[in-house]
């Protein structure tokens, strides 16, 4: 609990005269004021994020894929077999998944922490193991963890944003593996925004019309069992860990603590889909201003995705119908933000430019 306690107390809200400066400055570019549209908020979030005008690059950049097993697989709530997060697993550590294909092109690390897979993995280089327990149980028998458990993953995911940025990383970018997560996400998605589960709960991996309603009542049986009220406000933090425990995944929890741990370290981080943005709600509710430091990388086709932005206050930066987890949609979303950065750093000002500021001028010359 001591590495949770610190880095909650570690958070701090964004820096909003750093955000200030940036708006400023963005305005004295030689473009028309406004002309970058989201990017131009980007680069005033990345300022709130690091105190400083101009931010500083977010390079390098750091991916971290939480990888779990999940009790509820049982329930056939999804159409692949469990083994595959493993199978996964083994081939993120090989290079060979949509995810390495990405962060290569956008000059991405890949770190695979195992939190929870329901298998013994080799050691191997790029793999962290962090295992808290061989999977979760049945979320929709009773809790999913214990507390301790859930309170473990979370300063797992809190431990691995630290070592990631004491390695010299100015950007981490969320990843996540684990069969049957989607059910955990839509169960989340609706313990922290009070949605009913036939709104969050989405089709993940390819679910048929049948196995999609078996889902759902799946979804609502867990929150039933587990006690959790429709009320979307945990209000107290024992009672986040305890709906977090209840109807999580360990790669959920793990990731929590990895955007709290980003928050801490005063670092942004590009949220993936709905796995991440369900685990952000769990961050947000135990910190607040964490949100200050999240960039939402793209929305997911998934539903529980966009009632869990909207939640959060968050704009997604892609919109792909990317449906894949694994970090997918936050990598490709990675070269926007720092080109935002990169706008702020080299584009010229009307002043050094010598370029006519229409709105200078007409300050200069009332009668024009
Ligand atoms: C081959 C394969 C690669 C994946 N990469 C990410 N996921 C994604 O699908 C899973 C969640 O979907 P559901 O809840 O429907 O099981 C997660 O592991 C997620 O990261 C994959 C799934 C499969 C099958
Ligand atoms: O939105 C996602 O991140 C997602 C959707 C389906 C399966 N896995 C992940």
């Amino acid at each position: 609990m001591e590495i949770l306690d610190q880095t909650l107390a570690a958070i701090r809200p964004a820096d909003l005269q750093a955000m200030a400066d940036a708006r400023a400055h963005q305005d004295r570019l030689t473009k028309p004021r406004g002309a970058l549209g989201v990017l131009e908020e980007v680069a005033v979030r990345l300022a709130g994020v690091a105190g400083a005008c101009p931010p500083p690059a977010p390079a390098p950049a750091a991916l971290a894929i939480f990888a779990a097993d999940h009790g509820v697989h049982a329930q056939g709530v999804t159409p692949w077999p469990r083994e595959v997060t493993t199978q996964m697993v083994l081939n993120f550590l090989a290079g060979g998944a949509v995810a390495n294909a990405f962060a290569a092109q956008a000059g991405v690390s890949v770190t695979v922490v195992d939190v929870g897979v329901a298998a013994d993995l080799p050691e191997a280089p790029g793999l962290v193991s962090r295992k808290i327990a061989y999977g979760t149980a049945d979320l929709s028998a009773g809790p999913a963890m214990t507390a301790e458990q859930a309170v473990a993953a979370l300063e797992a995911g809190i431990t691995v944003a630290r070592d990631l940025v004491a390695q010299g990383n100015a950007c981490l970018v969320t990843g996540d593996m684990g069969i049957a997560n989607t059910t955990a996400s839509a169960a989340l998605i609706c313990a922290f925004t009070g949605r009913d589960a036939a709104d969050t709960t989405g089709r993940g991996t390819g679910a048929d019309d049948a196995t999609l309603r078996h889902k759902i009542e799946i979804v609502r049986r867990g929150l039933e069992v587990n006690d959790i009220p429709g009320d979307g406000d945990p209000g107290s933090r024992s009672e986040v860990v305890r709906r977090l425990a209840a109807v999580g995944g360990l790669e959920h929890a793990a990731l929590a603590g990895f955007v709290l741990g980003a928050a801490a370290a005063r670092v942004p981080v590009i949220l993936d889909g709905v796995i991440a943005g369900a685990a952000a709600l769990v961050a947000a509710a135990l910190a607040p201003d964490a949100v200050g430091y999240c960039l939402a990388g793209h929305r997911s086709a998934e539903p529980g995705h966009a009632i869990t932005l909207d939640h959060l206050g968050l704009r997604a930066l892609v919109d792909l119908e990317l449906r894949l987890g694994e970090g997918t949609g936050a990598l490709l979303a990675y070269p926007l933000v720092s080109a935002a950065v990169r706008v702020m750093h080299e584009v010229a000002t009307f002043d050094s430019a010598g370029v006519t500021d229409k709105d200078a001028q007409a300050t200069l010359d009332p009668s024009t």
